[in-house]
């Protein structure tokens, strides 16, 4: 399993990715301004700034040269998972649906948070068990998922509500404690909390590790 992590200008989160992908594969940085997926399996759309979150978080870089193929990769079947900024990118492209608004309290909030695995189905979350805890830290300013009821309804249907966020621990106002969402295939994931900072007990989890491991595990 190769995992390429897009760079885009203000990405913070790539080379921690990057040494968490390796932990379960191989793993190479690819540049925002190459049409090109250098032949991955999986695609990470790293944490951070892209484009200093200008006009509104993520939109600039969801026309990114790069996005192109990752639209036509996910079409396909292929892995792609947006962390933070990342899932912010993939709302805006319409990978995912929904949006991230400010959060309630419209202060940068960086915090542990617990998650409930609601759907342990999808390629990221395959390593998982439906109803266990993970401890991984969050860090952001925008991170409110929002979608109107309709369509919380049909994700909920769907079986596309992939992480909650814990009784308590809702601290961005998430529309029905929403931390994490699927595309109806589940091959696209996004969540706001950082998988890629919690791989090793040393800094205090590692349950982060288990998204990397689910994806590993998918047939390449
Ligand atoms: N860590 C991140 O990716 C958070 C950055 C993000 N653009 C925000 O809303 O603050």
């Amino acid at each position: 399993m190769k995992f390429g992590i897009v760079r885009f200008p203000g990405s913070c989160d790539e080379v921690d990715a990057l040494v968490a992908a390796r932990r379960v594969g191989e793993a190479e940085l690819l540049w925002h301004g190459d049409a090109d997926l250098r032949g991955v399996d999986a695609v990470i759309i790293p944490g951070g700034f892209s484009y200093g979150d200008h006009l509104r978080v993520g939109a600039i870089a969801r026309f990114a040269p790069v996005m192109g193929e990752i639209e036509r990769f996910a079409a396909t079947g292929g892995l792609v998972l947006g962390i933070c900024n990342g899932f912010q990118v993939l709302c805006e492209a319409g990978l995912l649906s929904g949006a991230l608004l400010p959060n309630t309290s419209l202060k940068f909030v960086c915090r542990q948070v617990g998650l409930e695995v609601v759907n342990a189905s999808t390629s990221w979350t395959g390593a998982c068990s439906v109803g266990e805890t993970l401890s991984i830290p969050a860090k952001h300013t925008t991170g409110r998922y929002y979608a109107p009821d309709p369509v919380l309804d049909e994700l909920e249907a769907n079986g596309q509500v992939v992480l909650r966020y814990r009784a308590g621990e809702n601290f961005n106002g998430s529309a029905r404690d929403i931390a994490a969402v699927s595309n109806p295939a589940g091959n696209v994931v996004g969540l706001m909390p950082h998988p890629e900072h919690a791989v090793d007990l040393l800094t205090g989890s590692a349950d982060g590790l288990k998204l990397f491991e689910s994806a590993a595990r998918v047939p390449a």
